[in-house]
């Protein structure tokens, strides 16, 4: 039927979080504390579960209180209403075709079922937006035809199965490009009233997987989605126009540790099976959050159906609202916070929404076109009618050539999926990396500004917001490390399966069955494995370029701005028989970032209050260079992304003591075409980059050539000494060997540079890896 979808008219909406604290239960009463504070319907107050905490110790910052707002909060007076009331303007949209979607989200206990279905006296969100789905129809003044029909299914296990349906299979999803992601074969069933969807909700629920633990004895096994699809039918004097809305309702399943709720078995199954996907949302509702803050690009949704289903309501065309639950009981503390610092990150996603409108023109001529449109389909059906009957009476040896087909069908399928899992999980498992790499720069200066801010300020106000800014970061590293040893674990599953799948192709090929199709069959499967692994190099190469290009950039801006001349250095550089191969960027002076009165826009500490500029924020921060290798540095087996001493910044140590990469700042040694004689060898490097640095520093600061190069002999003495030169000229600076912390003195080196006084007279240079993204 042709169909002629209108231009859209795409609005962005925020994505609205309400948090709703259940009252606490007979049994936690008995036993529990509340520490739930819900102040001016937004703010969400979680006091510290520790009672033996002073009025000291909560001036001093230690305790564990934490504050959030969010567009609403509600306390335990609270009913189910009270929350509908607020988020009721989501729904009226669905029966003009938009669509909606509602979730809760929280900890195992916290209130999901009871906010989504409620009870008979306090009915849940479910069932207050079906009527109003219904009262609005009923107020619609318009000749419009409106029809509702609903849908429900339940994710369990990464299974999905209708609920309308007794007994349901497993049903599988599939990409539409119309409609998105389906689910096919879900049933559709027309409903007149809103009662008549109650019962099928109840229907529904009664086969829901619901077992006992010890938190919850209803505790939701699945994660349930109930789909309210309203259609409009407008007709006028052009012809016949339908919108069709859909409102998505999701009960999640209840997360929890095995330890606390004393599960084990098909349970404990069943319980890793929703965490994986309730692990795949909160990494959607993370890398959704960060894009709109830092454009990151990459959204894991494939990683589990749950997020493959709610994709338009994350960040499609949908209205959403996230419901999170949580517990007012003191020990569930730690999930309470861990719920609200999702909650919180989804206050910044983004969605767009526009009209789902189809067109259905009505001019004879247009019915003709699809009667034999029809009479088309209608031929075409037949002649398959026909194979199929034909088939049915296959001789066996056919019959077996077809069961094969059909197997290597599936064997292709497998294959191709699998090759796309491991792309996305390595997109995925690179860019946490990455994100890491950068919370650990932001780590280093806020511990640098908080040294620094200690020692001048008086009240500590600064210092706090630094405290609180670092505990943040922190909070993220650990989180997106725990993500990746998930996304690790899953690479190494997906390996398995990729053997499994080579060896039955091979064994398939030996036992002799269509060989040409195997043989294509594997080429793909290897093809598909290289296409990793450059999609792969090529993403890294991108940001390494990038970054590259950047510190180079700064570099430039940073030794301009410390009044040197482009042409002096370019000079200075020939005469040390280094070219300088990229031309430089022009900028202007003057430099806003060297101005000691004002704070630099490119400075971090822009950021923190109180924090004009760091003093050493023109170097420190502007060149991060560790970001560079985070990405490339890989040696002997372990992906270094190197200790850095906060103040090598300072010296002139970061060209050589970090680089492993022979196009880092675009410069190379011109007595010799391979770049490594320039900044791989410590001695030679040594040599070349005293000689070229005294002199720049003799421009810098008030002491000689003579003092500067002695300083840096005393640095590569102390060195040596340590033994990380001794190993002859084309030895690589053993970062990954060294063993433990390390000293540099720069002592005399600070001081000629005047930068700044130096917080110690050492710099620490801590050898920290972590593992590489797998090759
Ligand atoms: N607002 C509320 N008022 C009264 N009781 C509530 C409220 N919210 C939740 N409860 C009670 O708390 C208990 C747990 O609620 P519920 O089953 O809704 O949690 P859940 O988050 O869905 O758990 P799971 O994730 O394990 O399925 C139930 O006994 C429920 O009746």
């Amino acid at each position: 039927m042709p169909s002629i979808r209108a231009p859209a008219t795409k609005q962005t909406a925020t994505l609205m979080v309400a948090v709703k604290c259940r009252p606490l239960t007979d049994v936690e009463r008995l036993r529990s504390r509340n520490i739930i504070q819900v102040t001016d319907d937004k703010s969400v107050i979680v006091l510290d579960p520790d009672l033996s905490k002073d009025y000291l110790d909560r001036i001093q910052n230690r305790t564990k209180e934490k504050r959030y707002s969010f567009d609403h909060a509600f306390g335990p007076e609270c009913t189910n209403v009270d929350v509908y009331q607020r988020i009721s303007s989501t729904i009226a949209g669905v029966i003009q075709g938009l669509n909606a979607t509602i979730f809760a989200y929280g900890s195992t206990g916290s209130g999901k079922t009871y906010t989504m279905v409620g009870t008979h006296r306090d009915p849940g969100l479910m069932v207050l937006s079906l009527h109003t789905i219904f009262d609005l129809i009923k107020k619609d003044k318009s000749s419009d035809v409106l029809e509702v029909s609903c849908s429900y299914l339940e994710v369990y296990n990464e299974v999905i199965y209708d609920l309308l349906v007794k007994s349901s299979g497993h049903l599988e999803l599939r990409e539409d490009p119309e409609n998105g992601i389906i689910v096919a074969g879900l049933r559709n069933i027309k409903v007149q009233s809103a009662d008549k969807i109650l019962e099928l909700l109840h229907v529904g629920n009664s086969r829901r997987k619901t077992e006992s633990t010890e938190v919850n004895a209803t505790s939701s096994r699945s994660h349930a989605v109930l789909e309210i699809t309203v259609k409009r039918t407008q007709r006028n004097q052009y012809g016949t126009q339908i919108l069709r809305g859909k409102l998505a309702l999701v009960d999640l399943a209840g997360s929890e540790r095995a330890s606390e709720t004393n599960i084990a078995g098909q349970k404990l199954r069943d319980g890793a099976n929703i965490n994986k996907s309730l692990l795949a949302l909160a990494n959607c509702i993370n890398a959704l959050g960060k894009q709109q803050k830092r454009g990151l690009a990459y959204v894991p949704y494939r990683n589990s159906k749950l997020t493959r289903i709610l994709k338009d309501g994350l960040s499609g065309n949908s209205r959403t609202v996230m419901v999170a639950t949580i517990s007012p009981a003191d020990d569930q503390y730690h999930h309470t916070v861990n719920t609200l610092k999702y909650a919180d990150r989804a206050k910044e996603i983004k969605t767009q929404i526009h009209k789902n409108i189809g067109t259905v023109d009505t001019h004879v001529e247009d019915y003709k076109r699809m009667i034999e449109n029809l009479k088309v389909e209608v031929c075409h059906l037949r002649e398959e009618l026909a194979d199929k009957e034909s088939q049915l009476n296959l001789k066996p040896s056919e019959k077996a050539a077809d069961e094969e087909l059909s197997w290597l069908d599936v064997l292709s399928c497998e294959t191709s999926e699998n090759v796309q899992e491991r792309i996305n999980l390595q997109k995925a498992l690179f860019e946490l990396e990455e994100t890491n790499t950068r919370n650990r720069i932001e780590l280093q200066h806020l511990d640098d500004a908080i040294a620094k801010q200690q020692v001048i300020e008086r009240d500590g106000t600064v210092v706090h917001a630094l405290r609180s800014r670092r505990q943040v970061i922190l909070d993220n590293i650990r989180d997106n490390d725990e993500a990746g040893t998930g996304y690790r674990k899953e690479i190494e599953l997906n390996e398995t399966r990729q053997c499994q799948l080579q060896s039955m192709i091979d064994e398939a090929i030996n036992s002799n069955g269509n060989k040409t199709y195997l043989h294509i069959l594997s080429q793909y499967r290897l093809l598909g494995m290289a296409n990793t692994e450059l999609q792969f190099e090529m993403a890294i190469r991108e940001q390494v370029i990038h970054n590259q290009r950047e510190a180079q950039r700064n570099l430039w801006n940073m030794l301009m701005g410390l009044g040197l001349d482009q042409k002096y250095l370019m000079d200075l550089a020939v005469k040390q028989g280094i070219t300088i191969e990229e031309p430089i960027t022009p900028f202007t002076k003057p430099f806003p970032f060297l101005d000691h009165t004002t704070s630099s826009p490119y400075s971090p500490y822009q950021q923190y209050p109180g924090i004009n500029r760091h003093p050493f924020a023109s170097q420190a921060c502007v060149l991060q260079h560790h970001q560079d290798f985070s990405s490339t540095a890989y040696y002997k087996g372990q992906y270094n992304a190197h200790g850095l001493c906060r103040q090598e910044h300072h010296s002139s140590y970061y060209l050589f003591s970090h680089d492993h990469s022979p196009s880092y700042l675009g410069m190379k040694h011109q007595a010799s075409e391979s770049p490594s004689s320039c900044f791989f060898t410590p001695v030679k490097l040594a040599r070349d980059t005293h000689g070229f640095y005294s002199e720049l520093r003799t421009r810098l600061c008030p002491c000689t050539k003579e003092d500067i190069t002695s300083s840096l002999n005393e640095d590569f003495e102390q060195l040596r000494k340590e033994s990380c030169l001794d190993r002859g000229p084309t030895a690589k600076f053993p970062y990954s060997n060294i063993p433990g912390p390390y000293h540099i003195n720069y002592k005399t080196l600070s001081s000629c540079a005047d930068l700044s006084k130096p917080q110690s007279q050492f710099a620490t240079i801590r050898p920290r890896t972590c593992n590489p993204p797998r090759p």
